[in-house]
């Protein structure tokens, strides 16, 4: 059966309205996310960001598209409360751990990488980091000179905000934000209290630092992302998403000096909004946080998951023990019905339940169309639950014909799986279920060798053919029986 697919909107927050996606293009799709700085473990916050944006690209994939997916990695330049002065995020951790900035910045990248890997959520294409890219932060930041949007002051360099009257389009922000934790002297250099810093002199004892046209420093906080998503993703890429408290100032200094030097840059905005305990954002800086490494060891981390996509990536998610109570028993729900579905399959007899099919074409298409109005996770877990209404009622009433078990299996699969990412297939459980396979085989051959010493025949042949009706060939070799899938 062929279905023509909606279009895909997005809400895009620069023109502050839901658009059709048009790709620049066609079949493909480019998205910048602003990734972690890796400086302490992610907390459950950082996994609302990582599902809602790994949700977006699974739905281009299903729909067809090609998807480079760039997450930054941000492992020097980002200053305590976020500023223009104060410690360095990563150095400040090393000297408290004693490690190098590297290691610092090495540990945290890793157990990022786990702590996602177990939501189930896709490697990025490239995972580029910062100071991997210092020469292309330098040329940008020279041609923001050249072009009179940023001069050096002082070692340092800064973005002249009075040079670029688009400054501000992304966040409304009119207002002078005198950037009170700012040092005297940092103000005095500044044109402008707003200007912000693309380069910062190495004070002495600084141990992450470059050689510049400016003398020895580091990257400001913003440049990279400019840098970087322009190299890998080309003028006037796609998507670029992150977290809603990243809007100001770092999205709109990421417009800004791209901008400035010439470049045209993401032609649409997407933010996902925050997690939230007891009603305030759950962050490192306010200590409410409970990591998901600690998490996972009283949750599912697909229960995590699921509990993430079952409110829309730009509303608030509340996080408290019911949400995860009510999260397990719905996705054990799901999960229970696809198990029966597939446990039945093999067993079931040709043909079709019409009526059955067209109620599950018919969930398939309120997902789809769910999923299409700005990747409206909720509705389409909705119909992901109105699916296994009428698939559980089908089941308990009896048999259920081959081509609709199908029907509904795939369903399961390629929408609550391949898109919302919630029927995990990960090296872990894929390992585990190798092991388990291969020892449950084991004993069935020797079941088998059981009845053929004993003349069992009749018995022996069933056996091989249950397996052969799973997929499961067995050879009788003289080294005893093999068999393959
Ligand atoms: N509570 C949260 N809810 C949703 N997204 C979040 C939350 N906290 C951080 N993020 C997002 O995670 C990404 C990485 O953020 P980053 O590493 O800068 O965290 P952070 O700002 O250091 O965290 P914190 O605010 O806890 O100190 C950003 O896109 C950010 O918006
Ligand atoms: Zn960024």
């Amino acid at each position: 059966m062929t279905q023509t697919l909606p279009d895909i909107y997005l809400h895009d927050t620069l023109t502050r309205q839901k658009v059709k996606f048009e790709p620049t293009t066609p079949g493909r799709v480019g998205m910048y996310l602003c990734g972690p700085t890796v400086y302490s473990d992610a907390h459950v916050g950082h996994a609302k960001k990582e599902v809602a944006f790994d949700v977006v690209r699974r739905y281009f994939l299903h729909r067809g598209y090609a998807v480079r997916y760039v997450s930054n990695i941000t492992d020097v330049g980002h200053l305590q409360n976020d500023s223009d002065d104060g410690e360095d995020k990563i150095a400040k951790r090393a000297a408290l751990e004693q490690l190098e900035p590297m290691e610092v910045a090495d540990k945290y990248f890793w157990s990022f990488v786990s702590d996602m890997e177990r939501l189930n959520v896709l490697k990025p294409s490239i995972n580029p980091r910062a100071t991997g890219h210092i020469t292309e932060q330098i040329e940008l930041i020279e041609e923001l000179i050249a072009r009179g949007h940023a001069y050096a002051a002082n070692g340092s360099v800064y973005f002249d905000v009075r040079s670029w009257p688009r400054y501000g389009v992304l966040s409304g922000r009119k207002l002078d934000d005198q950037e009170e934790g700012t040092r005297e002297d940092v103000r005095e250099e500044k044109r402008d209290p707003r200007d912000f810093a693309l380069w910062k002199r190495a004070e002495a004892g600084h141990i992450m630092r470059w050689d510049s046209p400016w003398g020895v420093g580091f990257p400001g906080w913003h440049i990279e992302c400019s840098a970087m998503s322009l190299k890998y993703l080309g003028e006037g890429f796609d998507i670029h998403g992150g977290g809603l408290d990243l809007q100001f100032p770092h999205h709109e200094a990421e417009i800004a000096q791209s901008e400035a030097a010439g470049h045209a840059f993401a032609r649409y905005w997407m933010h996902n909004n925050m997690l939230t305990i007891g009603g305030e954002k759950m962050s490192k800086s306010k200590g409410n946080f409970t990591t998901l490494a600690d998490l996972y060891g009283r949750v599912d981390p697909m229960v995590v998951r699921f509990l993430l996509i079952s409110s829309h990536y730009r509303s608030i998610t509340e996080m408290n023990d019911d949400a995860f109570v009510s999260a397990a028993n719905g996705y054990r729900r799901l999960n229970e019905a696809l198990h029966e579905v597939e446990r039945r399959l093999p067993d079931a007899a040709d043909g079709e339940d019409a009526a059955l099919s067209r109620k599950i074409a018919g969930h398939v298409a309120a997902f789809e169309a769910a999923m299409s109005d700005d990747f409206n996770t909720p509705k389409a877990v909705a119909a992901l639950f109105g699916l296994t209404t009428d698939v559980n009622a089908a089941l308990n009433a009896g048999a259920v014909p081959n081509a609709t078990l199908v029907a509904a299996r795939d369903a399961y699969r390629q929408l609550g799986g391949d898109v919302l990412g919630l029927f995990a297939d990960t090296q872990d459980a894929r390992q585990d279920d190798t092991q388990l396979v291969s020892a449950l085989m084991d004993l069935v051959l020797k079941a088998r060798q059981n009845y053929r010493l004993n003349k069992q025949y009749g018995e022996a042949d069933e056996l091989r053919d249950t397996l052969t009706k799973v997929g499961v060939t067995v050879e009788d070799t003289k080294d005893g029986p093999r068999w393959r899938r």
